[in-house]
């Protein structure tokens, strides 16, 4: 009963401390923490206030220490139940966005709308918008003001695609009661992810093809099926890549929902791993499966003396790539000036570009395949490259959930902030997204997130070596830059 009892007052006390330094931390900048009822918007001081080193640090601490504290509290039975059946979440979430219940209740303010409302809107019926938004409001995503009257809060707020309503229900009347007749494939509404963050497209395909396919997971897995989960819940012949150039509203959302990765991380996540300001005049950088462009958009902008290629699947390229660079002013200018160009490339066969390049670049692409293929990957890259170009990735790095020791016995930091040994050492609930993405990339494309000795062996079999790596605070995600060997 002692040392339970202790064990609490640990976790508390990491709390509280943290807590502590929160509370000083905006005091001194004259701010609140932002609260679970206001509106999300990146640009408000408090916002910007989240996203610092200092309050990223205290935060994820206070966040595994209180999550752990919650799963001792809990029965286990519940605790366990709970999670069983978790799958409910995604299924009310995608209710929600399907719905457009976000900017219908952006529209309503914090006095929120009744559900026979939203349903009379969206042509839906009641009492189901009610349970799924109940169900998401005890999760704090939305919250119930009064009876079978929901509000937007800062969780649900984050979901707004900014799009006028009106407009929203014209596309909606081609989704409600108009199945697509194609094996549990839904009908996806590209258009109102277009000019977004991306996270409303990363949650809408996560609770769409995401949640189906990750029920078959444990069937491919006992039954040793030789196709992705993806192919399986689907009924799909071809795998992801493949379906994608027959299903062009879900290349679309899902090349936005890319960007809302960059959204949902902190921009140390890309700058501060790799000097790309410092590389000389018209240096080029290849961004290598490079999808809708948006993380070269950012680099071109930090580092407006280089020239980007973004490099993606032809089609990609053609239907994807090419309209959204054109569809925006400030790339329409980089494209036309020449500072970016936009290219097919399959990277998996030789490069077609001619010009010696200082970068070759994959953001979320080694996770996309298998070691061999990987390193495929990088012998096309590395049979262009010149002695001094250097690769740089940028993908995430799981860590053990368990302490490790190095060759001294002492512990070996795996994540930023490094967790005090009550807590887990991946700081759990606080960092969960890695062992989360490691089971959708296998559900959905038979991949996986790579440990770190996968990334050495891989880099060094296509000729590549390692030469620094820089994890970004609180997530897995690693910059990892390599030199040709
Ligand atoms: C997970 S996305 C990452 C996109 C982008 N790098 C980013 O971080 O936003 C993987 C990309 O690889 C591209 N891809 C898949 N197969 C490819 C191939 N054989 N050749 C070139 N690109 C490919 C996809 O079209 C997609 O844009």
């Amino acid at each position: 009963m002692a040392s339970q009892l202790t064990t609490l007052r640990q976790l508390a006390a990491i709390i509280n401390e943290n807590v502590e330094i929160l509370e000083g931390l905006a005091a001194s900048k004259g701010i609140s923490h932002p609260t679970l009822d206001s509106i999300y918007n990146s640009a408000s001081p408090e916002e910007q206030f989240t996203r610092l080193p200092e309050v990223l640090d205290a935060s994820l601490l206070a966040i595994s220490a209180a999550s752990q504290l919650v799963n001792t509290l809990k029965l286990p039975g519940a605790a366990i139940y709970e999670r069983a059946t978790c799958y409910h979440i995604p299924g009310a979430l995608r209710i929600a966005t399907d719905i457009c219940a976000v900017e219908l209740l952006r529209d309503a303010g914090p006095e929120g709308m009744h559900v026979k409302d939203i349903a009379a809107k969206t042509g839906t019926e009641a009492s189901m918008i009610s349970r799924a938004l109940r169900l998401l409001a005890a999760h704090y995503i939305f919250k119930e003001v009064t009876p079978d009257v929901f509000a937007n809060n800062r969780l649900s707020s984050i979901l707004d695609t900014g799009k006028d309503v009106g407009y929203l229900m014209t596309l909606l009347k081609d989704i409600v009661g108009n199945p697509t007749g194609e094996h549990a494939i839904s009908r996806v509404n590209a258009k109102k992810f277009i000019n977004t963050n991306g996270i409303a497209a990363l949650v809408d395909l996560s609770v769409d093809y995401g949640f189906k396919n990750a029920s078959f997971v444990p069937d491919v897995f006992i039954n040793k099926i030789d196709k992705s989960a993806f192919q399986v819940a689907h009924g799909a012949e071809k795998p992801f890549w493949e379906f994608c150039e027959t299903h062009p509203a879900h290349l679309q959302r899902f090349q936005v929902a890319m960007g809302g990765w960059r959204t949902m991380q902190s921009p140390d996540s890309i700058f501060k791993g790799f000097g790309w300001s410092s590389l000389p005049e018209n240096s080029v950088v290849v961004d290598v499966g490079g999808g809708n462009g948006s993380v070269s958009f950012e680099i071109a902008q930090v580092a407006p003396q280089i020239k980007v290629v973004v490099q993606d699947r032809a089609q990609t390229i053609e239907n994807i790539t090419v309209p959204t660079w054109e569809a925006d002013a400030e790339k329409k200018i980089m494209v036309e000036s020449g500072r970016v160009t936009l290219e097919g490339q399959d990277f998996f066969e030789s490069q077609v570009i001619k010009r010696d390049v200082a970068v070759f670049f994959l953001r979320f692409v080694l996770h996309n395949w298998s070691f061999e293929e990987n390193v495929k990957i990088m012998k096309r890259l590395h049979e262009a490259a010149i002695s001094g170009t250097k690769l740089v990735i940028i993908d995430q790095i799981a860590p053990y959930a368990c302490h490790v020791k190095d060759e001294t016995g002492a512990i070996r930091p795996q994540v930023i902030p490094n967790p005090p040994p009550i807590l887990l050492a991946n700081l759990g609930e606080g960092n969960p997204i890695v062992y989360r993405t490691d089971f959708v990339m296998h559900a959905l494309i038979q991949a996986r997130e790579w440990p770190l000795g996968e990334f050495e062996g891989m880099t060094k079999e296509a000729g590549w070596k390692i030469e620094s790596i820089y994890q970004t605070r609180g997530t897995a995600m690693s910059v990892i830059v390599c030199g040709k060997l």
